[in-house]
């Protein structure tokens, strides 16, 4: 029964978070590249602060995991043409607001969690550290190579002339500054165990290995290949010293 609380306060608060920026897009008070973002950073951090409230089972992940799939199948329907109505989403979620743009980023972006939760949940800092690279790092990085501009300083990096030494550098704190706190509570929680000098150093490895994957010309796939990265790498890193 605590499941089924669980998510439906998980639905309720991704359909009033998704919706409000989706609004706010449509109605022209936001840009679509910002709510873009806004929906990248936001939504799975919010996700992952909600997993405590799922009971102690071995079905928990699996609940919460279905009901990221069913929306990451919704925005993929939305982008094959269906639900014509539901347009607004496009233009909140996509870089150029056409349907067909849902399928690469965001689906993508909703099928990592899904994949994640299922797989790692909360028993290890290592699904915990590869969403918060994906969701605080890349999320943010935009926003930095945003500043970086403002600031007179769009130093490109040389190895990929669309990304910039701002946008690394705000992946990195981003990434770091989201996946500590985080990290923090499930060990605070008894989900897993991590000294504290072993969690610091752990989340500015699998940050710093984040920052360099996201940085490679890879367009399109970085929601995949960032947090696959950090997952090896938290494995690594993390994953045997942590104990639940
Ligand atoms: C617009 C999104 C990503 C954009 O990707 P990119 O273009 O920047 O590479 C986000 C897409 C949302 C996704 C399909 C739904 C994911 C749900 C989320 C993991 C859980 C939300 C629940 C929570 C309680 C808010
Ligand atoms: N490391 C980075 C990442 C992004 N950016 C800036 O943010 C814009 C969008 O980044 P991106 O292509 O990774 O965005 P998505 O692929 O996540 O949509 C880039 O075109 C850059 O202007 C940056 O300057 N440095």
């Amino acid at each position: 029964m605590r499941n089924l609380y669980a998510l439906v306060v998980t639905g309720a608060v991704m359909v009033a978070l998704l919706g409000t920026i989706g609004v706010l897009a449509f109605n022209r008070v936001m840009q679509s590249d910002v709510s873009r973002k806004l929906m990248h950073t936001t939504a799975g951090l919010v996700f992952m602060l909600l997993w405590p409230f799922y009971e102690d089972s071995p079905y928990s992940r699996f609940c919460a995991a279905s009901l990221i799939a069913g929306i990451s199948l919704y925005f993929a329907a939305v982008g094959l043409g269906f639900f014509k109505d539901h347009l607004k989403l496009t233009i909140a979620a996509t870089r150029t607001g056409r349907p067909k743009d849902l399928l690469k980023g965001p689906v993508l972006y909703g099928l990592v969690h899904t994949a994640v939760t299922a797989i790692y949940w909360r028993d290890s800092p290592v699904g915990i550290m590869s969403l918060c690279a994906l969701c605080g790092g890349d999320g943010l990085a935009v926003f930095g190579g945003l500043l970086g501009r403002i600031l007179g300083l769009p130093w490109t990096l040389p190895w990929n002339s669309k990304k910039s030494w701002a946008g690394s550098i705000a992946f990195l704190l981003g990434s770091f500054y989201t996946s500590v706190p985080l990290m923090t509570l499930f060990v605070d929680r008894g989900f897993f165990h991590l000294e504290a000098h072993q969690l610091l150093r752990g989340c500015a490895i699998c940050s710093a290995v984040g920052m360099l994957v996201e940085s490679l010309p890879i367009l399109e796939y970085d929601n995949l290949t960032v947090p696959a990265a950090v997952a090896f790498t938290s494995q690594l890193v993390m994953s045997s010293a942590a104990s639940s």
